[in-house]
């Protein structure tokens, strides 16, 4: 299980798992009965998300500068969820359609009567042996890892962990590191640049060229731990963040939820980040062994040797002798181990 015929690990494909769980049908009703298809409508982006109301941007050029933008300004738009849609999840960055009252004026609520399908989603668990995965950005297509150099000091558990959860989910991984007027970067990026990740460094009032252009036309979640400086970052970024939240605020009506919940904002340049509140602990117990390991390339590799459904715990894996023939660093087994350990409930703080 996890893996193809040719030992390739699965990707996820199928983003949401309650398209394909069927109900049985109670008896009477006929199979075929047809779902109202909603042709009238309008498409819209869920820029958040609170208790069951849905802020939703119509018009919004989700991928692109902003320039290319012709008619008038985005109208934001809060809904409700149409009882059709059952379970069914709807989270910030999923593109919906929309019927009812969609003008945006005060007092009117939309309905979601559609999902479109998910080009990514970015889940987590609750824990690592927990398999119960929470969603939380839809059709991102950049996983930004907030960490500060310093104060609180680098996690790379935390690190790695965000790395296999952006190749779970398909989305490409940029490391943002913050506060570079405390600490050089020179350590975190020996460390993670030989494994392909791009990294930006960055400090308060500095120079946001180099993440700018890394975001520019892209959905981008950005996740760190508390205290990191993502806040700082994203008021450089969209210097009307803090009004743009409190707006959304104001349409659901329920006071600050940015503390709880993501929320998509637009760059000046093109493109969005999504802000997600800090985050203390990562669980990956949704995620297939097979994925775990090939989010560590240099030990992927070497795994091609291990006996059929290894768990690359056992005296059997091959990739101890991938290690001594001196292919990869004994550390990076280590902490692939300490992560597949931790899903059978081993602890594995930073
Ligand atoms: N020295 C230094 N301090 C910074 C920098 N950026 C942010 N800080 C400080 O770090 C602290 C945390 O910054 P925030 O931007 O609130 O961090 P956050 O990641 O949004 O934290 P949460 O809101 O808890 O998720 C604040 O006291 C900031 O003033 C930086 O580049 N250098
Ligand atoms: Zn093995």
């Amino acid at each position: 299980m996890g893996a193809d015929a040719g030992g390739r690990p699965l990707k996820r494909r199928d983003y949401d798992e309650e398209d394909v769980r069927v109900r049985p049908g109670k008896g009477s009703r006929p199979r075929t009965r047809r779902r109202p298809t909603h042709e009238d409508a309008v498409e819209a982006f869920v820029v958040a998300v609170d208790r069951g109301r849905y802020t939703c941007l119509v018009g919004a050029e989700i991928a692109g500068p902003p320039a290319r933008r012709r008619g008038p300004a985005p109208v934001e738009v809060t809904a409700m969820k149409a009882r059709e849609l059952g379970r069914k999840g709807i989270v910030v960055g999923d593109r919906v359609g929309l019927v009812g009252d969609h003008s945006g004026r005060p007092d009117t609520l939309a309905r979601i009567v559609r999902v479109e399908p998910r080009t990514s989603m970015l889940r987590r668990s609750a824990d690592d042996n927990d398999e119960v995965e929470r969603p939380i950005v839809a059709n991102a297509d950049q996983l930004v890892i907030v960490t500060a150099l310093a104060d609180p000091p680098p996690r790379p558990r935390m690190i790695e962990r965000l790395l296999v959860a952006a190749f779970d989910a398909d989305i490409e991984p940029l490391l943002c590191l913050t506060k570079a007027d405390l600490a050089a970067p020179d350590e975190l990026v020996a460390r993670y640049a030989p494994l392909g990740v791009p990294h930006v460094v960055v400090r308060r009032n500095g120079d946001l060229t180099g993440v700018r252009d890394r975001l520019a036309g892209r959905l981008s979640v950005l996740v760190g731990h508390s205290g990191v400086g993502k806040s700082t970052m994203v008021n450089a970024l969209v210097p009307d963040a803090g009004r743009a939240v409190s707006h959304v605020n104001a349409v659901t009506g329920r006071g600050r939820h940015t503390s709880s919940s993501a929320v998509a904002l637009e760059l000046p340049g093109g493109g969005w980040i999504i802000d997600t509140p800090g985050v203390r602990s990562f669980g990956l117990g949704h995620v297939v062994t097979d994925n775990v390991l090939a989010a560590f390339p240099d030990l992927a590799e070497g795994a091609v040797r291990c006996p059929k459904g290894c768990t690359h715990r056992g005296p059997d894996c091959s990739l101890d002798a991938w290690v001594a023939e001196g292919h990869a660093d004994p550390l990076r087994l280590a902490t692939l181990r300490r992560l597949l350990a931790s899903r059978d409930g081993a602890a594995d703080d930073d």
